[in-house]
């Protein structure tokens, strides 16, 4: 396979929270075009790629990104117009080579990643495949439809109400097909949405479409989602529904202490504090259930639950796969969440899931807070055979463009592929 560009383009455009992105188009030398949009994160990891925006305060509160569009257009497209990649992941050495940061903070990981991801596009079409179909073959991976996690209930970074744990997600993984998992997920919103109104609570909504409460305790919102599980017909647990956390604990770390619900917490509490809510409610797993700065504490949290529960890093392993490797080594976590944009290239995410895969760490790909319409991720999930992923709430455009891009998936296949966490 040779792959060859007539044309590199971005351009600016908006994300799910009015806040600019890009939008990158290539073009092969045979006339295929293929376009990717870029996500952003609001509760982001310190060692994550970094994004170039503008700081020019007089264009969208200083977010602008026209100097990353710039970078695509070109120094990006210069090197890439006229000459032959043998695949994606050549064109993904290249924008490493020619950024030279590690963080490529000087093209811009937003400028990368929307170039990377569309490279992954236009090898998939060369190949005449479906993206995950591609995806797969570059991987060495066996397909297979993800559990998807709906984070229904908002807080933390990604509101403005006073519950400090970030992401609340159903998480159906006694479901029988992908199908009836993304039906679960709808009905059980429904319910408790009527739940929290009954209640006398805002059903206002938060970054990622889920509701936001004026709740402060974590214990409440589980009360009331293990209502709404079992008000819509099923079985709150790993059986029928369960529930996912993401805490996202850097947020509420400050230095040396942990701060929930007005509580004053040691990371040794907040893990009695993790062990009591196992115990109580359906939860199978959590992620960045202590800060990325807290790695003594996550060792402690790893083995106290990462038997019963899986204990998934985000922040603190930012899809890196040199940082994988070492938090691997040290016994953090039993699992990573997947990121293209933490670390830049699909390469290098690639790489990272197979470190994981290698050492039994199980995988989730993930949305970011902010979104475009771009599913790549339901391929990126499928392709892999990932296992998991997440993507907001059920019931906003942005974040339901992925579970219908798995229900196409699943629906366009003459043999079935398997469903579940395998
Ligand atoms: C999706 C998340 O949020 P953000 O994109 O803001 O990092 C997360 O923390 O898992
Ligand atoms: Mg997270």
């Amino acid at each position: 396979m040779t792959l060859r560009f007539s044309d590199v383009h971005a351009v600016e455009i908006l994300d799910s929270r009015a806040r600019p992105t890009l939008a990158v188009t290539l073009t092969t030398a045979a006339g295929t075009r293929v376009r990717a949009g870029v996500p952003s994160g609001d509760s982001t990891g310190s060692r994550e790629a970094v994004e170039v925006r503008d700081a020019d305060p007089a264009r969208f509160a200083g977010q602008g990104v026209t100097k990353a569009v710039g970078h695509v257009n070109g120094e990006i497209a210069e090197a890439l117009l006229g000459r032959d990649f043998g695949s994606a992941a050549d064109v993904d050495a290249a924008l490493v080579e020619l950024d030279g940061t590690p963080g490529k903070s000087r093209l811009g990981a937003n400028a990368i990643t929307g170039v990377s991801l569309a490279a992954a596009r236009a090898q998939a079409a060369t190949g005449g495949m479906d993206l995950w179909e591609s995806l797969s073959a570059v991987a060495g991976t066996a397909p297979r439809l993800p559990v998807p996690h709906f984070n229904v209930v908002n807080g933390g970074a990604h509101a403005a109400n006073a519950l400090d744990f970030q992401e609340f997600m159903l998480a159906p993984l006694g479901a029988p097909s992908l199908a009836d998992a993304v039906r679960a997920g709808a009905e059980v919103y429904g319910r408790l949405q009527a739940r929290l109104a009954a209640a006398g609570h805002a059903t206002g909504l938060g970054d990622e479409g889920g509701f936001a409460p004026g709740l402060d305790s974590p214990e409440e919102v589980l009360t009331l989602l293990v209502e709404a599980i079992t008000d819509a017909g099923y079985t709150a647990g790993r059986d029928g529904i369960a529930i996912a956390l993401d805490p996202a604990a850097s947020e509420f770390w400050h230095e040396d202490h942990y701060v929930v619900a007005g509580d004053h917490l040691s990371s040794d509490q907040l893990i009695d504090r993790y062990q009591q809510i196992v115990e109580r409610f359906p939860v199978w797993s959590i992620e960045d259930g202590l800060a990325e700065g807290d790695r003594d504490g996550w060792v402690r949290l790893t083995a106290r639950l990462g038997d019963r529960i899986q204990l998934m890093g985000d922040d603190i392993f930012v899809t890196d796969p040199a940082i994988i490797t070492e938090a691997i080594d040290r016994g953090i976590g039993n699992s990573a969440l997947i990121k293209v944009n933490q670390i830049g290239t699909v390469t290098e995410t690639l790489e990272a899931m197979r470190i994981c895969r290698n050492a039994g760490y199980a995988q989730m790909v993930s949305h970011r807070s902010g979104e475009t319409e771009d599913a790549f991720i339901a391929d990126l999930a499928v392709g892999t055979g990932a296992g998991q992923i997440k993507s907001g709430t059920p019931a906003r455009g942005e974040r339901v463009a992925k579970y219908n891009r798995l229900m196409d998936i699943a629906d366009e296949q003459a043999r079935p592929l398997p469903f579940g966490i395998g």
